[in-house]
């Protein structure tokens, strides 16, 4: 598998009134061409900064990281990011002109016909058909977050990066939504990083899975998730995955 995404040496701190807290140290990874890959470890252990500096929203004190061979030095709409918050939606425009507008303003599209027409693709594809007229506050959280994730794949990113895009959804609706992506994920191809806090999602979702370590600031373990597609966790294996993640999460406490 090709680098599609390149993370080399990296370090970051945060200056905290007197005090320089360190939060990543030599972070070196790499993430392949449609890649499904989670980044897990405990709070503070620096999922979010990590996913912030890929994106281009931050800088790194130290190190580089390159897409497709070119190193990221801001945001672009190459790397897309899908927040937990579920108010990443434009209140005043309903589903459709939400995923509609961000291509118009990137050039996307020869009309808005063909605008409106790709839109409903990726609507389709996140199973939102029949709710292209529907408002926000129409909707529920599950449904807002498909339109996010509608809205960032219309843009047809070299990269989806997911800040807990399922973080506060219930049990229920976070399942789907997890088969929803994966779905998605083999349909587009698309190359995706995913923070959670969660075992059980990164299990369900990752080719590989990241684990920060809050004690040194390092990735403690890369784990490949050797569990066949469709992941369920009532399949015999899944426990034993479950339990090798929880084994390196449990030695960086
Ligand atoms: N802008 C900032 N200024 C100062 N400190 C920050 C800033 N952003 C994050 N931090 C600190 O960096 C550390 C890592 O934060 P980060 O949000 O990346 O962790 P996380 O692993 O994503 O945690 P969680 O799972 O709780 O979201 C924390 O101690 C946090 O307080």
């Amino acid at each position: 598998m090709s680098s599609k995404l390149e993370i080399k040496a990296l370090q970051k701190s945060y200056s905290q009134g007197n005090t320089c807290l360190r939060v990543l140290e030599a972070i070196d990874f790499t993430v392949g061409q449609g890649e499904f890959v989670c980044l897990l470890g405990s709070s503070g252990s620096g999922k979010s900064t990590l996913l912030r500096m890929i994106a281009g929203f931050e800088t790194p004190d130290s190190g580089e990281i390159v897409l497709d061979g070119q190193p990221v030095t801001g945001p672009t709409a190459k790397r897309i990011m899908v927040f937990q918050d579920f108010n990443q939606l434009f209140p005043w425009k309903t589903v459709l002109e939400n995923v509609v507008f961000p291509l118009k303003m990137k050039r996307i599209g020869a009309s808005d016909r063909e605008r409106r027409a790709m839109a409903a693709v990726y609507l389709a594809m996140v199973k939102l058909e029949g709710c292209e007229q529907c408002y926000p506050h129409q909707l529920s959280g599950g449904m807002k977050q498909k339109a996010a994730i509608a809205r960032a794949l219309a843009l047809q990113p070299e990269l989806l990066l997911m800040d807990e895009p399922f973080g506060s959804l219930d049990a229920q609706t976070r399942e789907v939504l997890q088969q929803t992506l994966v779905k998605v994920w083999q349909d587009t191809g698309v190359t995706i990083v995913f923070v959670t806090h969660d075992i059980q999602e990164a299990v369900i979702l990752a080719d590989r899975i990241v684990i920060l370590s809050k004690n040194n600031h390092r990735i403690r373990e890369i784990v490949q998730n050797t569990l066949n597609r469709p992941r369920d966790p009532g399949d015999p294996l899944f426990p034993k995955m479950w339990q090798e993640v929880y084994g390196m999460l449990d030695a960086t406490e």
